[in-house]
């Protein structure tokens, strides 16, 4: 699977740009703020129907313009899909598949695959736990439709759940068995998306850890844990002992939206431990195990987006990404840089099919 032609109208910085892609890899390479990750950016749009970096759809329309208009053209399995994202503002974001709008954008999540690595992934490492749990759902949902509906249907009840918690703390009055409504459908749902997050993060651990021994060539000791309040108790006890607290709290406090990931070097937290290579290595060795899940679950490779990959890394850890590289570990890559020098100094050692693009405010040359 491949993207053979993207093309996009008034697209954050960009008015119009069309360009024709190697199957191999692609590089972008201009100054800061030239729209290297915008592109990347449009991309992503095609594959996840969403921006990777702002939710909000109408900001990525360009400033003074009405909507933007992304067109892929991929290569799939032999066939052709032509994918369209529209945006105006003001309007629903239309999304097509060969001139077929989607009922649900759900449906597309998972049809071309794709990973991205991005500066931005460090908010994984330093943010809330919220920013890890919504990395494990995006891996399980680009597999797993049902995934992304039960976890749906576990937020809708927890908000229902917590609304009428806030109502008994506001009128005093307790009615039991809504309250054991909604614990029977938080503890099914629930208890389902645990064991697949669980069973999810076996493989994907060990996965994890071949990727960083092999960057890192075995310099450093880290971990990669799942948490969950669910591994020692189940979600029905641990509901009935925090009832009284979440009835203080007027919230439920139990649950797999409490879940987490731990990540350690050396033993200790890679947040207050880790070096900023040492965390960037550990972003690139989990978005690898990414890539590595997606590739055994779907049977073809993603698409792999590495926005600034090379800065902070030192020359052994881009030697063994480029060896991936070379290895045909990966299919279509899109790399930004922004020296030209260092991105004809790293391929010009390996033999890859590389297409170069220079980047400048807003226009793009091959
Ligand atoms: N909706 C928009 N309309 C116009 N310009 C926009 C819009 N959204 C973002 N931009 C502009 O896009 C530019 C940033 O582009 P981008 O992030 O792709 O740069 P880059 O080439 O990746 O830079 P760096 O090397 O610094 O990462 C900024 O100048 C920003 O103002």
């Amino acid at each position: 699977m491949y993207l053979q032609q993207l093309s996009f109208l008034n697209f954050k910085n960009y008015s119009e740009a069309e360009l024709t892609l190697s199957q191999g890899v692609n590089a972008f390479v201009g100054n800061n703020g030239a729209g290297k990750t915008n592109l990347l950016d449009a991309v992503h749009y095609l594959s996840l129907c969403k921006s990777y970096f702002n939710p909000i759809d109408s900001q990525q329309i360009k400033q003074g313009a009405d909507f933007f208009m992304i067109n892929g053209v991929f290569e799939k399995n032999g066939n052709k899909e032509v994918v369209a994202c529209g945006v105006k503002r003001n309007q629903k974001k239309q999304f097509k598949r060969n001139k077929k709008d989607y009922q649900r954008l759900a449906d597309h999540i998972g049809f071309l695959p794709l990973v991205m690595i991005s500066p931005y992934d460090i908010s994984i490492i330093i943010e809330g736990s919220e920013e890890r749990r919504k990395f494990i759902d995006n891996v399980i949902s680009q597999t797993d439709h049902s995934y992304l509906d039960e976890l749906i249907g576990y937020n809708k009840v927890l908000a229902n759940r917590n609304a009428l918690l806030k109502q008994i703390a506001d009128t005093g009055r307790y009615d039991p068995e809504l309250l054991s409504i909604f614990d029977e459908q938080l503890v099914n749902s629930g208890t389902r998306i645990f064991e697949k997050r669980r069973a999810f993060m076996e493989g994907f651990t060990a996965i994890f850890n071949g990727h960083y021994r092999f960057i890192s060539e075995d310099a450093e000791q880290v971990e990669l844990k799942y948490e969950s309040q669910l591994i020692e108790n189940s979600l029905a006890q641990l509901l009935a002992k925090a009832l009284e607290r979440d009835r203080i709290l007027e919230r439920t406090t139990a649950g797999i939206h409490k879940d987490d990931l731990q990540f350690n070097i050396h033993g200790m937290p890679m947040k207050k431990f880790g070096s900023q290579g040492q965390q960037k290595s550990f972003l690139i060795a989990l978005k690898l195990a990414q890539y590595t899940f997606l590739t055994q679950k779907n049977g073809f490779k993603p698409l792999l987006l590495l926005d600034d990959i090379f800065d902070k890394l030192d020359d052994g850890r881009v030697t063994k990404l480029m060896q991936m590289v070379s290895n045909n570990d990966f299919g279509q890559v899109f790399i930004t840089d922004t020296s030209m020098a260092r991105v004809k100094g790293i391929f010009d050692q390996i033999n890859v099919d590389l297409k170069l693009f220079k980047v400048a405010e807003g226009s793009i040359d091959a």
